[in-house]
């Protein structure tokens, strides 16, 4: 990509498991300029995934990638076979593998994972790494903190037991120990009187996540095409 053509657009896929608030976020902040990018494919591992419908609203190509056949699939096969590694290995890794296929085929500049619940593995990280694609999360917690899943949940609870003051949101590159990737984009948010409800507190949370991402992802593309114009 370099400035003065078409090509400075980047192309961008995203990877979402539910709502899609944060998909949203990303077509919204496109749509008005403020990241020069286009996405080119939603991809959810949730059938129900709402952001499907987002993406679909915003005429943006979409794919359900159904785990549970891989599992079906794995499965039979580990009745027959005395494979080293487990039928629920064998089908991630697979399942990982075709995710890439689908993924590479778009010749995507950056894969963005928007509240995507699956834990990637070597068989997704690995190609993605040889074809120069970084990948990048939205995770609901400060470096370090509450890896993993109910990340607000949990930082919530530490609160209201006085063992934290404040939580955060980032962006951070994905590496294949989950939430451990270099950050990108941090935001801390103290916590305050009158979030005690942790419903309250998820909404004050997410309105932080629509802008960490926009920048994230904006701070994501600035470094892809830095890096495409040093080569
Ligand atoms: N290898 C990596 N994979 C993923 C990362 C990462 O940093 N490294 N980030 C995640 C997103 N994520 C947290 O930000 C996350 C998502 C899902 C899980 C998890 O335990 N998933 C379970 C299924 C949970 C469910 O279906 O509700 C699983 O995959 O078995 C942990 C962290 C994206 N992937
Ligand atoms: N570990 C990853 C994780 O917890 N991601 C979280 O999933 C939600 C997705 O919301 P959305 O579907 O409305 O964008 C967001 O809160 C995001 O931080």
């Amino acid at each position: 990509m370099t400035d003065t053509n078409p090509s400075s657009i980047a192309r961008i896929t995203v990877l979402i498991s539910g709502n899609g608030s944060n998909l949203q976020a990303l077509i919204d902040a496109i749509r008005d300029g403020q990241i020069a990018g286009r996405i080119i494919r939603v991809i959810s591992n949730r059938k129900a995934a709402y952001g499907l419908t987002r993406a679909a609203n915003a005429l943006i190509a979409t794919e359900y990638h159904n785990l549970l056949l891989y599992k079906k699939k794995y499965a039979k096969l580990a009745e027959t076979s005395n494979s080293e590694i487990t039928a629920d290995q064998a089908a991630r890794e697979a399942y990982d593998a075709d995710l890439t296929e689908l993924i590479l085929k778009d010749e995507p500049d950056l894969v963005v994972c928007a509240g995507f619940m699956h834990v990637l593995s070597m068989t997704f990280l690995e190609p993605m790494d040889k074809a120069g694609v970084p990948v990048i999360n939205l995770h609901p917690a400060l470096p370090g903190q509450f890896n993993g899943t109910d990340a607000i949940g949990r930082a919530h609870r530490d609160w209201l037991a006085g063992k934290i003051s404040k939580t955060g949101v980032m962006v951070h590159f994905v590496i294949k120990e989950v939430d451990m990737g270099e950050p990108v984009e941090v935001e801390e948010i103290p916590f305050e009187s009158g979030d005690e409800d942790l419903e309250k507190f998820e909404e004050k949370l997410h309105r932080v996540e629509w802008g960490v991402i926009v920048r994230g992802t904006r701070k994501a593309i600035e470094a892809v095409k830095k890096q495409k114009e040093q080569r």
